[in-house]
């Protein structure tokens, strides 16, 4: 067992569904700590790791991944607490830890999992749960365990008001179903950080969670039985991870994700387009029916590949992978002429003004 150093390092549980912002709070959070070193828990529900790579300063020691597959399915949590004592290791200087969860986990398991810890410096921080404020109805429709998601955080960002047709009705449901928690609204996830690290226990906090409070969800005493993840949000979803060395074609890989079918719920990862762009990797984000690429800079020393995970509800893993396939350029004839400008159009219609995106 750890000695203690006599400090308290809040962990921050940031939960919230597929696509709501989570990463994009991380990384404003990360940006706006205000000189405190944030140490941070990403857990990737796809097999390719996507969110760790686009969290800021993931090659860092601050940055730890934990993924394929949610972390509320872990047994017991030692996984997770070997990753909290390596950030709370004195010589890390970290003073506050953000685990965020992938977007299909059961808040109340992770947040079980922290109380747990044994690690006597840790102290569990709160639950944040980011909401998209422009799925918010239909989320909710085909996924009523959000209200009791939102009924046990103790901040909930209401993500995405530049998006919401009826930011003020969201705010009010989200008000209606939250027992003890601020509700903030945020666009690109830009809300104080000041929220997230006063969210302290220990501190005579008013109706703070505590670990009796917490409703039984799901196996986390030794020998339980996975199947009883049934109740979870992710029983009901398959992801897939396509990586492909060779560049994608824009105009095929346009043509399958406007077709894409309902189901995919989720779409996250890299694009190389090759010749099409040398320079720079394309982030695309589709949430819904909603669709965004970002073209950045190459990370220098980065393997040029494309990485995607996808996640849905009744998709066909198998057919989609053959779509993908399908979406890889022809190997280029060497007497190929330059790739024509208009092969990226389909493409730079889902790109965004880098004004509105920044945190
Ligand atoms: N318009 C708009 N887009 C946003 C906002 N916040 C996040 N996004 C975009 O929404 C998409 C998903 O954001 P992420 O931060 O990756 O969401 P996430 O919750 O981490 O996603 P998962 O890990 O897959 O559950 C990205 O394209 C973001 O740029 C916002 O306030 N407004």
């Amino acid at each position: 067992m750890e000695r203690s150093s006599g400090r308290q390092i809040p962990v921050v549980v940031l939960a919230g569904f597929l696509g709501s912002g989570k990463t994009t709070l991380l990384n404003h959070l990360l940006h706006h700590s205000g000189g405190s070193r944030i140490g941070a828990v990403v857990n990737d529900f796809g097999a390719i790791e996507i969110d760790a790579m686009a969290v800021a300063g993931a090659l860092g020691d601050s940055t730890l991944s934990l993924g394929n597959g949610c972390l509320c399915c872990a047994v017991d949590g030692s996984e997770l607490d070997v990753y909290l004592e390596r950030l709370a290791r004195p010589s890390a200087g970290i003073d506050v830890i953000v685990i965020e969860a992938s977007g299909l986990a059961e808040p109340q398991e992770i947040v079980r999992m922290v109380l747990a810890s044994e690690h006597p410096d840790i102290v569990y921080g709160g639950l944040v749960e980011v909401v998209d404020a422009a799925e918010f109805a239909r989320t909710r429709a085909g996924h009523p365990e959000i209200d009791r998601h939102l009924g046990l955080a103790d901040l909930v960002v209401v993500n995405k008001i530049d998006r919401a047709a009826d930011a003020e009705r969201v705010l009010d449901v989200v008000r209606s179903l939250v027992d003890r928690a601020a509700v903030v609204p945020a666009t690109h996830g830009r809300v104080d950080p000041e929220f997230l690290f006063d969210c302290r226990p220990g501190e005579e906090r008013v109706g703070q969670l505590s670990f009796d409070d917490l409703p039984r969800h799901g196996p986390t005493d030794a020998g339980a039985n996975a199947d009883e993840h049934t109740g979870h949000l992710h029983a009901a979803y398959d992801s897939l991870s396509f990586a492909s060395a060779a560049p994608l074609d824009p105009r095929r890989l346009i043509r399958f994700l406007d077709s894409r079918p309902e189901g995919l719920y989720r779409i996250k990862g890299y694009i190389d387009f090759g010749p099409y762009d040398t320079g720079n990797r394309y982030a695309v984000h589709a949430v819904g029916r909603f669709l965004r690429f970002s073209p950045e800079a190459w990370p220098a020393g980065a393997e040029r590949l494309t990485q995607l995970v996808l996640i849905g509800t009744g998709i066909d893993a198998a057919t989609l992978r053959k779509e993908l396939e399908a979406c890889v350029a022809d190997a280029p004839h060497p007497d190929a002429p330059h790739p024509d400008e208009q092969g990226m159009w389909g493409v730079l219609r889902y790109v965004q003004e880098p004004d509105d995106q920044r945190g």
